[in-house]
């Protein structure tokens, strides 16, 4: 028979106090009580607990010191603060302080309830491997400091509920590390989701992330549940999340803060439980500083932020990368073992890769098509001619010499040429190559469209 998990509760209000206490008793949890800090570190010494909920103000010090103190010396423990409702700046800091989540008053029963479904499952022991539901089967391959570093904090944010930002050039692996942080944490058999912000149409993101209801609008012809409810449990990943427009970075706001959504045309909330992941290449405080991004937003799912290097500042991991991705892509296509020749590995190695770890896989996939035997040599890789080259997608068009263009056909040859090499570069896609060229999904769609690139 399984233990029945332990919970310490601090509050200095004894009525507050109870009734958590009953609350938790009815959930088949035993509860201890704690009125100020020195009750609460005393109870600590002497029982092992599977989670615990203080209030922020207590008589001989507040929580975020017990937060500090519990990740100090429990670090297992998981804790999380009750705070005044719509303090969020408390919530934010107490997350930061290693806060596992955060519960405002008054406690909703509903949101208790997953709070402490999600602590309690932390600190089970493994599921054995048949339990265990489909992971990503991609691993974050790398052993520079950087890399080890980057795992470790993934570990540790797995066990938190706190949003994360994640930071990183285009084709890092920011959303691998998204996953890995969900896939490693309580969450895990519930939903991954995720979504690329710059490839909603505006006109549909309110229906895609909200739902709507039958009739709400022209073409609402059935029910549709939202993307809350369906990573419901589980983790949003909103990527390029730069790219949402103002109007929906309101309603973003609203439904993370409010922890419900409203589907287009419901009259009722909805309440939902997920955890928010995002990413984007782009620098989101610049943004907020042009007031492109909302700063409210920017608060809110920047808790915490997670940089994913350039490969170019790891090269030292491009070898054993390469070898990993070598091992799959010949999974993939049914070849048998493939391997990169020594003049191959050093060219990769002095390669700015601006497309990082993707451009790393495109090239090798393009390369296993083209090499004659297990081994791939230096002329497979079809990499720019001097491998130093800081720009590989430099124009070839010759600036000064626009003859009788005008200024417009001569830009707009320009633009299709480094269109045309980005799509290249990212294997025909559309996305990609938008990232690679600095712009957003939406953008490149009219600009393939002006420019009639196929
Ligand atoms: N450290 C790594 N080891 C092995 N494979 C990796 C690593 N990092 C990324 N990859 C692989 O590289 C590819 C690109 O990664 P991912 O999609 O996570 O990047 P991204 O930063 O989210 O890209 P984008 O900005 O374009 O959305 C994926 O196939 C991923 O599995």
């Amino acid at each position: 028979m399984s233990k029945t998990p332990v919970a310490l509760i601090v509050d200095d209000e004894p009525d507050i106090l109870q009734l958590l206490s009953i609350t938790l008793v009815r959930m088949g949890i035993d509860t201890f009580k704690a009125e100020n800090l020195a009750q609460a570190y005393q109870h600590l010494e002497n029982q092992e607990f599977d989670v615990c909920l203080t209030d922020m103000r207590l008589p001989d010090g507040d929580g975020i010191e017990l937060i500090q103190f519990i990740q100090t010396n429990y670090p297992n423990l998981p804790v999380a603060l009750i705070t005044a409702h719509g303090n969020m700046e408390i919530a934010i800091e107490a997350m930061k302080a290693g806060a596992f989540d955060f519960l405002s008053k008054p406690v909703d029963l509903h949101a208790l309830k997953n709070l402490i479904g999600s602590a309690i499952k932390l600190n089970l022991p493994n599921k054995s491997a048949k339990e265990i539901p489909a992971r990503p089967k991609k691993q974050l391959i790398g052993d520079t400091s950087v890399m080890k570093q980057l795992k470790q904090t993934i570990l540790k944010l797995s066990r938190s509920q706190a949003p994360v930002f994640i930071n990183g050039e285009s084709g890092t692996g920011k959303e691998l590390v998204a996953r890995l942080i969900h896939f490693k944490g309580p969450r895990s058999d519930a939903p991954f989701v995720p979504v690329n912000c710059g490839a909603i149409p505006s006109e549909l993101m309110e229906s895609e992330f909200f739902g709507h209801k039958k009739g709400s609008f022209t073409g609402a012809i059935n029910d549709k549940k939202g993307l809350f409810q369906s990573a419901n449990g589980g983790t949003l990943f909103l990527d390029e999340i730069a790219e949402l427009p103002l109007p929906m970075q309101v309603k973003l706001l609203r439904a993370i803060q409010e922890k419900t959504v409203r589907p287009i045309g419901s009259e009722t909330e909805v309440p939902t439980n997920v955890r928010i992941l995002s990413a984007s290449h782009k620098n989101l405080l610049k943004l907020v500083e042009t007031d492109e991004f909302r700063q409210d937003l920017f608060y809110r799912i920047n808790v915490i932020e997670l940089t994913v290097p350039a490969l170019r500042d790891r090269v030292e991991d491009i070898p054993k990368i390469a070898e990993y991705l070598l091992n799959q892509l010949a999974q993939v296509h049914g070849v048998g073992h493939l391997r990169l020749s020594q003049d191959a590995l050093n060219r990769l190695c002095h390669y700015e890769f601006p497309g990082n770890i993707r451009e790393l896989e495109n090239l090798l996939e393009r390369a296993i098509t083209l090499c004659n035997d297990e081994e791939i040599c230096a002329e497979d890789l079809n990499l720019p001619q001097s491998s130093s080259s800081m720009l590989p997608l430099k124009s070839n068009i010759p600036i000064g010499e626009r003859g009788h263009l005008s200024l417009d056909e001569y830009l707009e040859k320009i633009e299709t040429f480094e269109i045309n090499q980005a799509l290249q570069a990212a294997d025909g896609n559309k996305t990609q190559a938008a990232k690679l060229l600095g712009i957003s999904f939406r953008a490149m769609r009219y600009k393939l469209k002006k420019l009639a690139i196929d």
